[in-house]
Order: structure tokens, then sequence, then C-alpha cells
């Protein structure tokens, strides 16, 4: 008996071969903690070169560290079997490989791996069986097996989706208040969007819950692991709707080992500025206008003046002036220059103190010659004296060297400088707009594209707080006028030396990256201001000028302080250049909002993912066309995902119905599964709300709960419901149960959610009902709508389905 072989169970298998992965990732960790240890102060060499080696095997090592660590949780999550012989392969988060080098886990976004997310019943390709494994911490506690055979049913009885069983498991888990990463049920149609070409503008288009935001995130994963030599030094940027919901996703890229992705939202743009203020709807239409690009332009340029009767400054007991005709010239000069408003600055303030330092020469000359002159005329000047000044006659007294040290004094003094300020000033893009706001008559003045009741919308007191929609406009500000880095251009004096290494250095980079669109057009801009030296560096100016692409990079790559990883120096930098950008909820985008989202990817490299059909701002898409045709005419890319993962079959009727009365014509998405209670419509006062939420809480277990109400009733929904959080704070969602508005429960889901006062969201919805339409798609489980007075319309059936109190 003891001798019989038994033959150990799949289970058994499997656990062995997760045990050796987790071994692996011990091993992995242990090797790059140690890496990264040993520091800096690892491998001898001085000079530059050796200390840009050392500081990127520090960089691999803390990078790599980063991406071991966040990686644990179900590390191997999946098994394929291909048929005749073409092997048996595990697919993990990341790829390692065992001591011997031989493959023991395979990136699940390597090529590989592909078979696991496409292969379905009627067409399984090569495959002849795939598997799923369920862990708990390192043990495996399940597994789901799907065998491919061939002769077996069609694909009519078994549906077209991937892993069904381990699908359906993962969507009827409880909502913890994060999203997480669906890596081992990836659906085909998101397969297609994730592993879509880096190149170009690719719109992921699908309703509610059709894993637009997850596909967007694994695609982030994916393009990072499959172009890491660009992207890891340029960055990808995530662009969501607010603070909330970019801490809903936060945990899903370091779930699949990345971290250099900068995750911000339109209102976090403008680095230094928080927008939290609230504002009109109708003056956020305003804001978002392409007209508004205009009205700043108008504005910097009404900034840059040459007064009629020229410029005149008392300095130590002279009236210098420049003349009309000579101030005109340095404005139209300084404007000929292709450069922001802040650079062109100084060639103004150049030009110009070169016409005050020459009228200073000038009456220097005219002073010193007058006596002589005087005694010339009365005929008392000897032969001698008279010979010596015909001689030098219209010969100045000054030559070059002493005008430029006129120039440097006159800059010196007080009065030249504030003269020269009150007519083309230095500006920051927050005075600019503040200013301009803050003035009836300058907005009638320079936003003359605008109509009356448009200006009157954006008219507001100086000091008051930024709003959302002023970041894209603070944006443009910034790029009109250049920011003037003092700090670090007085930095970079004082390491003229180094700079000059680190030029060549970055020069490599630039060059193995190909041409950086951005960087090449500073470099173009600074060279043409510097052009002959005219504004060398000197006391004068104070400043070291000589700015170009390849040293900005330098200045980029290069920094004194602790390591900083691409997305940290990429989130300080209004103008990083990104390797890619995905804006999810993009149909939010204003006008305004997608220039700035499209400066900073020069390549034109985006994922755009959302809905139309969800739009809630009056400023945002009602087309794809009409925010990307201006970038990519005709070139963008759509994709659509037509299957809904997170509503229960029931719950997305009601949804279909909302959307036929607000978006007739769009389809709704298939949803996946017909599970879960009823929605029910119930008549009842806001103050009983609690008994409902503690009664939806049982039902839903560990899960999350939210209450969506109108603007209306919000007040006295918070009131009624004292212990629930409330607003969209980042934290909310750690609590069992919040109160939001719809448009902060945009992105978001919940197992259980309750709708208050529908009509009232209808009423107050900028477009219509697409609040409500954002309302009821957000539950995986449950809906109960609350509401007093009539249902709306398009809730007829919670009316007709007879609900407790419908
Ligand atoms: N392939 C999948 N496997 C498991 N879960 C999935 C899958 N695809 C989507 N889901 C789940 O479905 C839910 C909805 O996904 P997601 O939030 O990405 O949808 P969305 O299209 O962005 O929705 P919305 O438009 O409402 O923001 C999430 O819980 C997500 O994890």
């Amino acid at each position: 008996m003891g001798d019989r072989q038994v033959n150990p169970s799949p289970e058994d298998v499997e656990q062995r071969y997760v045990t050796r992965v987790y071994a692996r990732l011990d091993a992995e960790r242990a090797a790059a903690g140690a890496a990264l240890a040993a520091g800096p102060g690892a491998g001898g060499g001085a000079g530059f070169q050796a200390r840009v080696e050392r500081e990127v095997s520090g960089e691999e090592a803390a990078r790599r560290l980063a991406r071991l660590d966040g990686v644990e949780r179900a590390l191997c999550f999946g098994r394929i079997d291909h048929r005749d012989g073409g092997g048996t392969f595990h697919l993990g988060r990341i790829g390692l490989r065992d001591e011997d080098h031989e493959p023991l886990l395979i990136d699940w976004r390597a090529p590989a791996a592909r078979p696991f997310y496409t292969a379905t019943a009627s067409a399984p390709g090569t495959l002849a069986r795939r598997r799923h494994l369920h862990l708990r911490g390192r043990e495996v506690v399940r597994l789901d097996d799907e065998v491919f055979d061939l002769d077996g049913l069609g694909a009519g009885d078994r549906g077209e989706l991937v892993g069904e069983a381990a699908l359906l498991a993962a969507l009827r888990t409880g909502r913890t208040g994060r999203m997480g990463d669906v890596v081992a049920t990836i659906q085909e149609e998101q397969d297609q969007v994730i592993r879509s070409a880096l190149q170009g503008v690719l719109v992921v288009q699908g309703g509610p819950g059709t894993g637009k935001t997850v596909a967007a995130l694994h695609r982030a994963a994916y393009l990072l692991y499959t172009h890491r030599d660009v992207l890891e030094r340029r960055g990808v940027l995530v662009v969501g709707p607010n603070a909330t919901f970019l801490r809903y996703i936060e945990e899903v890229l370091p779930g699949l080992g990345e971290t250099d992705v900068v995750l911000t939202s339109v209102g976090e743009l403008f680095p230094g500025v928080r927008a939290i203020a609230h504002e009109a709807p109708e003056a956020a239409v305003v804001k978002g206008d392409l007209r508004m690009a205009e009205a700043v332009r108008a504005a910097v340029l009404d900034r840059q003046r040459a007064p009629e009767d020229g410029l005149s400054v008392e300095v130590d007991g002279l009236t210098l002036h420049a003349d009309a005709a000579a101030v005109r010239k340095a404005r139209d000069r300084a404007r000929a220059v292709r450069a922001p408003h802040n650079v062109q600055r100084r060639l103004y303030a150049h030009d110009l103190l070169e016409a005050l330092a020459q009228d200073r020469a000038d009456q220097y000359d005219r002073i010193a010659d007058e006596p002589l002159e005087r005694m010339a005329a009365e005929g008392g000047a000897p032969t001698w004296l008279q010979e010596l000044m015909d001689e030098s006659d219209n010969e100045s007294l000054f030559d070059a060297e002493d005008l430029r040290l006129a120039k440097e004094e006159l800059w010196a003094d007080p009065r030249v400088r504030s003269a020269i300020d009150e007519l083309w000033p230095e500006l920051t893009p927050q005075a600019l707009l503040e200013e301009l706001f803050a003035s009836p008559e300058a907005l009638h003045r320079l936003a003359c594209t605008l109509t009356d009741a448009e200006r009157d919308l954006l008219a507001r007191p100086a000091g008051s707080p930024w709003t959302v929609s002023d970041v894209p406009l603070l944006d443009e500000a910034a790029e009109q006028l250049g920011e003037d880095d003092v700090e670090g251009r007085a930095r970079a004096r004082a390491a003229e030396l180094r700079r000059a290494e680190e030029e060549r250095y970055a020069r490599e980079v630039l060059d193995s990256a190909g041409a950086d669109a951005r960087a090449a057009e500073r470099e173009r801009a600074d060279e043409e201001v510097l052009i002959g030296d005219r504004l060398r560096p000197g006391a004068a100016y104070g400043q070291g000028d000589e700015r170009v692409g390849s040293v900005f990079l330098a200045e980029r790559h290069h920094d004194d302080g602790p390591y900083r990883t691409t997305a940290q120096r990429a989130a300080a930098d209004r103008t990083w250049a990104y390797g890619h950008v995905i804006v999810d909820e993009a149909q939010e985008l204003s006008e305004m909002a997608w220039r700035a989202v499209m400066r900073r990817v020069p390549t034109r490299s985006v994922t755009a993912v959302g809905d139309t059909a969800q739009t809630g701002s009056p400023a945002g898409a009602r087309s794809w066309g009409a925010m990307l045709d201006r970038y990519v005419p005709g070139r963008w890319r759509e994709q659509r995902l037509l299957v809904n993962y997170r509503t229960p079959a029931a719950i997305a009727r009601v949804a279909a119905d909302v959307l036929a009365a607000v978006a007739p014509g769009e389809t709704p998405p298939v949803p996946v599964r017909d599970d879960g209670a009823p929605p029910v419509a119930v008549r009842l006062p806001v103050a009983e709300l609690p008994g409902l939420v503690a009664a939806e809480l049982a039902g839903i277990g560990a899960g999350r709960l939210a209450v969506i109400s109108s603007g209306a009733r919000h007040a006295a929904v918070l009131a009624a419901l004292p212990d629930a959080a409330r607003g969209a704070a980042p934290e909310a969602l750690d609590a069992a149960a919040v109160v939001l508005t719809a448009e902060e429960a945009k992105g978001l889901e919940f197992d259980a959610v309750i709708v208050v006062d529908p009509a009232g969201i209808v009423a107050e919805s900028p477009r219509g009902g697409h609040d409500l339409y954002v309302a009821v798609t957000r539950p995986t489980r449950r809906l109960t709508v609350v509401h007093a007075g009539d249902l709306p319309e398009c809730l007829a059936r919670l009316r007709d389905a007879g609900g407790p109190g419908a």
C-alpha cells in the first residue's frame, strides 16, 4: 500500500509551481534590494560618465524593486497548454526566469501570452486548455479550466466570453473602493484596445461599465512593456476627471508592475495651482471655448506697448528719451522673434536701453561741446582749438564699450527698469489672467470675439480662487509668456563645465530618442533670441541665457537632490513632453483642455477613452471629431467596447431607458450577467434614508454603497446621513457609505447605489438627463431610486415593476 504512487492533484501541481515562482520573486527582490543598498558608491570612476552610469544603474535597481514589490498579489494567474506539443506556459503580472534563465513566468503582455486572452470556444487557435489559477496569498485555492474541444459545442452555445467562469467570479466580487486589475480575465475586445499600436490617437468609445478605464490602464502597462525604451524616459500621463477618481484607479498600475506613470486631472495640470473652486457651467463653457486662446493672446500683446510719445526717463538730472519710432522698432523686432513674451522682453529691453544710452551719450557730447562752440561762435577760440573742433566734428566722445557699460548702468537704475516694465512687463500666467478677468474694460477690448454676456461670465474680482476651467487658460498663458526660470539659470551658470558634459550626454539621449519636436522648437526659439550674441549674459542681465533644447534635457536629467523617477520629474514640469497620454472620461474635456493636453504630447500618441452619451459638462464633447480633428484631421481611430461588465441585466434595462431618453439612437452596452436584486423605486422622505442605507449595507455585506443625490436634496441627504462619508474627497472611497453628486460619481462604481431625487438630477443636469444616466449605471449589484414626487418618465419601468414604494 505504502508504495503505491498517488498522482498529485492538479491543485498540488500548480501549488508546487506557484511556490517556485514566488521563491524566484523573493530572490529577485533580494538582488534588486542589494543593488540599491550598494548605492551610488558602487562602481568606481570619477567624472560625469561614471556618475551617469552609477545613477542609471541606481535608477534601474530602484525601478526594478518597485516593480517587483507591486506584483505580489496573484503573481501567477493563468496557464495555457498548446495542442500538439506546443508547450505549456504560466502567465504572470511580470515575466520571471529561473536560475538557468529558462522562462518560468510569461509576462501577460508578451506575445506568447496573447492566446490566453483571445481564445474562445469557437476560435481556440492552438490552445488545448486555458487555466485560471486563483490564489489567496501564495496559496492556490481554486483552478478554473476551459478545455477547448474542437468537436464540442458551437459558439452559440458557449458564448464568446474569454474564461467565463473566472470572469463572472471576478465580476461578482464585492467592491473595495479601489479599482483592481483584470489581468486574468481581459476580454478579446479589450485586448485589442490594450495592444493597439502606440502611434496616433486611439479613441475608445463605450458605454458605462464596458471596461474603458480598466482597459486604458492595462494599455498603459502594455505600452510601457512593449516600448520601454521610449516610454520609460518620456513617461506616460493619465488624465482623469478628478482626484477621487485618480485615487480610485491608482493601485491598478503598480499591481501590474508599472510605476512610471503620472496620474493627474485637468485641474492639476498646471504645477503650483490647485483648482478647487466651483463655477457656473455657463462660465465653464466660455472658458472652454477656443476663442479664449485668442483672448489670452490679445491680453499678452496688450502688455507689449509702444506709446505715441516714446519713452522718457529722468536719470541723474537728465531726461533720457527714446522716440516713438525707436520704441515701435524695438517692439516690432522683439515680436518678430519666435519666442514667448518674457523672453522677447529681454530683446525689447535691450533695444530700449541702447536707445536711452545713445541719447545720454548724445546729450553728454552736446554738453561737452557747448562752451567751446559758444566760444567759437563768439570768435574767441584760438586757431589750434578751432582745428581740433573741426577734426572731431560728428565724432562721439563715447565708444562701443562705453555704450555697453552705459546700458548696464541704466538697467541697474530702478527708474529705468520700472519705465521699461510699464511698457513690457515680465508677467506670470496668474497675473495676466487675474488682471484680465478683474477689468471689464480690458475684457471688452481684448476678448472681442466674445459676446457681452460671455464677457460678463468671465468677470470676477482679483484674488478669486482658481477653477478647473481656469487651468487650461493658465496653461495657454504660460505658453505665450514663457517661464523665466531665474533659479534654474543661476544654477546653470554656477556649473557651466558640468553642464557642457551633461549636454553632450543629453544630445546622445535626444539622438537615440529621435527628434523631440518640443525640445527642438524651444531650441529654435532660443537660438533666434540669442542670434549674434545680442543678449550676451553679463552683469547687465545677471543671468545666463544660453539655453538650448538639449540643455533643457540635461537639466531634466540631472538633479542634485535624491533620485527622482521619470514620473516625479515629469509631474513637476509643465513643459514635459510625454511619450503617451491617456485621457479618461475624455468626453468631459473642453476644447481648451484638449489644447493643454495635446501640448504635452507633441508626438500625438494618445488614447482617449470615454462615452459621448455620458458627457455632463456643457463644454465637453458631443462628438470625438469635433475635439480631435483639429489635431489629427481624420487620422484618429476608434475602437468600440460593447459589453457591459458592471451592471446586471435588470439594472442595465433601466439604464437603457434613460439612455433612450437622453441620447436617442445610442446603443446601450450588452450586460454580461443576469443576477442581483431587481432595481426598485421607493417613495421615501429623505429623513428616512438611514433605515434604507442600513438595509442596503446589510444586503451587500462587505461592499460599498453610494447615495447619489440631486444638488437640491444634497444638503438634506448629508444631514440625514451624518455617518456617511461626503463629497468627492479621495478618502470617501474607503468608507462603506458615501454621499455624492452625479458629477462626483463619474467613473466610480459601488455594490449598491441609492439615487435620490431623480427628477431633480434630470432638471439640474446641464445637458438634460445625462447625469441620471451616470447615476443609474454606477451599481454592480443593487439599485434603489428614492423619490418624493413623480418619477421621471424614463424610469417608468421601476414604477411598473411595482417596487415597495413605487
Ligand atoms: N475583463 C474584465 N474582467 C473583469 N472585470 C472587468 C473586465 N472588464 C471590466 N471589468 C470590470 O467592470 C467594471 C467596469 O469597468 P470600468 O470602470 O473600466 O468601465 P468604464 O467603461 O470605464 O465605465 P464608466 O464609463 O462608467 O466609467 C470594473 O469593475 C472592472 O473591473
